[in-house]
């Protein structure tokens, strides 16, 4: 699939995304949104990625979230931008929840939804001159694309409702101290240090990682009851899997495993 607003490359079971539409901060009108929500599918259903690593085109930012110069010109011309804002606004991380890992690396701003994107990744290393806010409320908007109800389950509520009744945006050091985020490195640094959490993740079973992912998001947002009910049947599929013999018998016989996710 060839893409105008993003690149999407896959080598050794690492998907690698970049929104590139650096001229524009790597903000994302409807065309960029497509073209992610397709990359994202072809993530999840490719049975040889493992892991996806999310990052921005240039060294300003990572995304600035919603492209405000387009909505302004859609909606000076009469545009559907409400038909348009409907979608993502459901959309844009909902996809993330997919049950593969996602690495965040956070090459400059993240910006209302660009900050919402990395909300939807679970693992996020960030390069020191990044910064990250849910300014939304200073152009009118909301952060409804998972900010309003992502960032107070990850970050202390008080800090996380100073953030989004401001709109004010952090430095990397600060979000890292807030637990934002998982790593501040040299920015020369940031996609391998991005690449060597792929790394770590992919020698282990991707099956047990999908069902690790799977069970930390019910557990977030199902209640208790149903959480241990969908586990269970997690449990019983890991139990009759390849994965579940070929674990314990590389390690008995002291070398690698030959993981095949099923
Ligand atoms: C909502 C309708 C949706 C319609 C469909 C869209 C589908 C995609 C869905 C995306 C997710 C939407 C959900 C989300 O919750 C809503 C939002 O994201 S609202 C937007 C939030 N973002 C902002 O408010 C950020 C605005 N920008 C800034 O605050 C600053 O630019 C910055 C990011 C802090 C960087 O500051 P500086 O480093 O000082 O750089 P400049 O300000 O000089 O900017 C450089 C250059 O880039 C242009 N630019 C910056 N941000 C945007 C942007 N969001 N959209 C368009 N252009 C942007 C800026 O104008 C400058 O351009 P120049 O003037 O040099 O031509």
């Amino acid at each position: 699939m060839s893409y105008q607003f993003i690149t999407y490359e896959k080598r050794d079971r690492v998907a690698v995304v970049t929104l590139n539409r650096p001229e524009s901060m790597n903000a994302l009108h409807l065309e960029a949104h497509l073209e992610l929500q397709e990359a994202w599918e072809d993530f999840r259903d490719d049975p040889d990625v493992w892991v996806a690593i999310l990052t921005g085109a240039g060294d300003r930012a990572f995304c600035a979230g919603n492209d405000l110069k387009v909505t302004a010109e859609r909606t000076a011309r009469g545009g559907d931008v409400q038909g348009e804002a409907r979608p993502p606004f459901g959309r844009i991380t909902r996809d993330f929840d997919c049950p593969k890992p996602i690495i965040a690396a956070v090459n400059g701003v993240a910006a209302g939804g660009g900050l919402e994107l990395i909300l939807a990744c679970d693992i996020v290393v960030a390069s020191e001159h990044a910064r990250m806010g849910l300014p939304e409320p200073k152009v009118g908007l909301f952060a409804g694309a998972g900010g309003a109800h992502r960032l107070a389950r990850q970050i202390p509520f008080k800090v996380a409702m100073g953030m989004l009744l401001t709109g004010d945006l952090i430095d990397a050091p600060e979000a890292h101290r807030i637990g934002l985020i998982n790593e501040v490195v040299p920015h020369e640094e940031l996609i391998a240090t991005a690449q060597a959490w792929a790394d770590r993740i992919i020698r282990c079973s991707p099956l047990s990682v999908q069902l690790t992912k799977e069970a930390v998001f019910d557990a977030q947002f199902l209640n208790i009851d149903d959480a241990f009910r969908k586990d269970n049947g997690r449990r019983d599929r890991l139990l009759a899997s390849h994965d579940f013999v070929e674990g314990p018998r590389a390690f008995a016989e002291k070398r690698q495993p030959e993981w095949t996710g099923r």
